[in-house]
């Protein structure tokens, strides 16, 4: 409700300046400056008595026994422009850390209300919260239909629908262990390639393999088609084309989210206009692809199907509409492809980086073929390596990809927290898992890449412990997550078994981040491959 209001508030005088604008009396002069400075002097009273900002004015902050802390920001803007620039993730951690306050920070993002958690308990109780159980959408989420997907879509019954079916059809043990074939197949040529690129150039650009094996991988259990680099380039290029573009309207920031009247005359990076061109685009390539299949008619059933088949096959109240299946998958190519491809680049920096923790992997893996007289790694092998599993951990701990969980919560009642604070409903509610697994309070030497640090304490990074929950917990936990760890586990265990990665002098590695729709380094890892198996 306070929003709606709020955007009232601002957004009456777009329409009413251009009136004034035109006059040329005197008098109208003095109203419309008399007008802004009072505009001009509210926005700065209300700002100067709202802890927190602009958007928690009327002791939106106050309603529980201890109130919410938090920086004001500027008038209207809030802390718009210190976020909307560089690493929000290590802005925020550092002013939670200079105030002291990582239990919970409240902030304004223009009009909208934002509270951050920095510490793992406060943040349990957020995402393991029924009334966290909504998400707030941004404008191109929902210009690019994912708020009928499951990532958009509101706590209910379409989307507890969506969970099951994906949880069935294509993220239980089951149907991962059904598509292995697939992630061997795509690995095998993803390290020929990798060979012939050394032999090539004398280095290999990683990026562009991850990015192509795990496009692949997920079109292979998603739509049951997977491309060949050097044949198939229109179609793969135009898809590759709309992935690229939907990541970089998804992960803009758009100012017009947070300030709403903006929409009316500004928007640079014209995100509206590249949604509405990309959506028919999106439409027209994968409705494509469901024709395809409705025309196969191959009734595929049990675990040859692929999920385009599943969800066709769906009937009465579960069946889907073509919009929302076109939806659906399309969330689907968008996880599924940069999630796994930039977590297996930022493990392999950090091997480049530390030659005693691969040469450490490598004898685990070694060890794992040889003991078994197994011509090659398998799911089933490298799930039960533990320096493997906690070289995948310790890679998620200090660059989680999501590092504030990449979208954010909304509360859907007042929610009395146990400290005694009340986050009131219609609140963006974020956790910084980046400051949680950099807090020196939760984790000894959180700089320093240790995967030891996992073979000595069991932690659970599927959502039961909030030190280190990269997949986010409750009811909204990532559904991918096992497909995922599956995934980079395996790609991670073939790469060091078939190659020593050694730096190349004329790239050096650069941890240095990007934070997109998920936190990327921000120059891609170029090493040298040696081939060893
Ligand atoms: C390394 C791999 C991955 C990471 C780190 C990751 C991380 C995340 C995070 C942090 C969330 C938000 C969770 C929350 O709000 O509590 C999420 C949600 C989601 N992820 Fe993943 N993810 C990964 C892989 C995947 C894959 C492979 C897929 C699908 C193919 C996928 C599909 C989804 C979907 C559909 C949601 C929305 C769930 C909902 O709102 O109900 N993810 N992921």
């Amino acid at each position: 409700m306070e929003l709606d209001l709020v955007t009232k508030d601002t957004s009456w005088w777009v329409f009413t300046l251009p009136a004034f604008l035109g006059s040329q009396s005197l008098s109208d002069g003095y109203i419309l400056f008399s007008l802004a400075m009072a505009f001009l002097s509210l926005a700065i009273l209300t700002w100067a008595f709202a802890v927190g900002g602009i958007a928690w004015k009327n002791g939106r902050n106050r309603k529980g026994h201890r109130f919410i802390p938090g920086p004001r920001g500027l008038p209207i803007f809030g802390s718009l422009l210190t976020l909307s620039r560089g690493l929000a993730h290590r802005t925020l951690a550092s002013m939670a850390w200079s105030r002291a306050n990582t239990q919970l920070m409240a902030f304004s993002l223009g009009s909208t209300p934002v509270v951050v958690a920095s510490e793992p308990h406060t943040a349990r109780e957020i995402l393991t919260s029924p009334h966290f159980a909504d998400r707030p959408i941004k404008q191109s989420a929902k210009s690019l239909m994912f708020s009928r997907a499951i990532g958009f879509a509101p706590n209910g019954t379409y989307w507890r629908l969506l969970r099951r079916i994906a949880s069935t059809h294509l993220f239980s043990p089951r149907r991962i262990l059904a598509h292995e074939s697939l992630r061997q197949l795509e690995c095998t040529t993803m390290l020929r390639d990798i060979s012939n690129e050394q032999s090539l150039n004398g280095f290999v650009f990683l990026r562009k393999h991850l990015q192509f094996v795990s496009l692949n991988n997920i079109m292979g259990s998603v739509f049951g088609k997977t491309y060949d680099m050097s044949q198939d380039s229109q179609e793969l290029e135009e898809l590759r084309d709309m992935v690229r573009e939907g990541f970089e309207l998804l992960g803009a920031f758009n100012w017009c989210d947070y300030l709403t009247w903006l929409n009316y005359f500004y928007d640079p990076s014209r995100i509206q206009e590249r949604c509405f061109i990309l959506v028919p685009r999106v439409r027209k390539l994968v409705k494509g692809i469901i024709e395809e299949h409705r025309l196969s008619k191959s009734n595929k059933v049990g675990d040859s199907c692929d999920f385009v088949d599943v969800l066709l096959s769906l009937d009465g109240e579960e069946k889907l509409q073509d919009d929302d299946i076109v939806a659906v998958l399309w969330e689907m190519i968008f996880r599924g492809t940069d999630t796994t491809a930039l977590l297996t680049e930022w493990v392999m920096a950090e091997l480049v980086l530390h030659p005693e923790v691969q040469e450490k992997l490598q004898r685990e893996l070694d060890m794992a073929v040889k003991d078994r007289s197994l011509p090659d790694l398998t799911d089933a092998v490298v799930a039960k390596l533990p320096y493997l599993q906690a070289v995948v951990k310790e890679t998620l701990r200090v660059h989680p990809p999501g590092p504030l969980l990449s979208w954010a919560r909304l509360s859907t009642s007042d929610v009395r927290l146990s400290n005694g604070m009340v986050i009131p409903a219609n609140t963006t509610a974020m956790v910084n898992m980046w400051a949680i697994t950099h807090d020196p309070h939760v984790w000894e030497d959180p700089q320093e890449f240790k995967p030891e640090r996992f073979i000595e304490e069991e932690v659970d990074v599927r959502g039961g412990d909030l030190r280190l929950a990269p997949f986010g917990a409750g009811r909204r936990v990532c559904p991918g997550k096992n497909l995922g760890l599956a995934t980079v586990t395996l790609w991670v265990a073939k790469l060091v078994y078939h190659f020593k990665w050694d730096r190349d002098v004329a790239h050096p590695v650069d941890l240095s981040e990007i934070l997109k729709l998920s936190c990327e380094m921000k120059y891609p890892l170029h090493a040298v491959a040696v081939q060893r198996n």
